[in-house]
């Protein structure tokens, strides 16, 4: 590969990259905001806001992805927890907590 493909294919996985983190964004405002709407729920339901069980699905899940794709699991792990942190405080601020 000489240099100027090699500045083609730069600038065209920075913008594939720039592409993907606009969609995982709005992904990650999108599943913060369906807080609002689980918290309702619990509300009728009496149910806690926090369910250790369902936040360990989705970790074990979370993990078995990036074992699959070979990426950081301990990190994955990471950003799914700063996901459903960002849930649960969504749903505090409908339960006025
Ligand atoms: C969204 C919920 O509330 C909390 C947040 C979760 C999440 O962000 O995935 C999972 C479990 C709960 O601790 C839920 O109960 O489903």
């Amino acid at each position: 590969m000489d240099k100027s493909e090699a500045k083609k294919i730069l600038n065209e996985t920075r913008e594939q990259i720039d592409i993907l983190d606009k969609k995982i964004l709005k992904l990650i405002c999108e599943r913060t905001l369906l807080g609002k709407k689980i918290a309702k729920a619990k509300m009728i339901l009496g149910m806690d806001i926090e369910d250790p069980i369902r936040e360990k699905e989705i970790e074990n899940k979370a993990r078995k992805i990036a074992r699959k794709n070979k990426i950081n699991e301990k990190k994955i792990t990471k950003i799914v927890k700063i996901l459903t942190e960002m849930n649960r405080e969504e749903q505090k601020k409908v339960m006025g907590r």
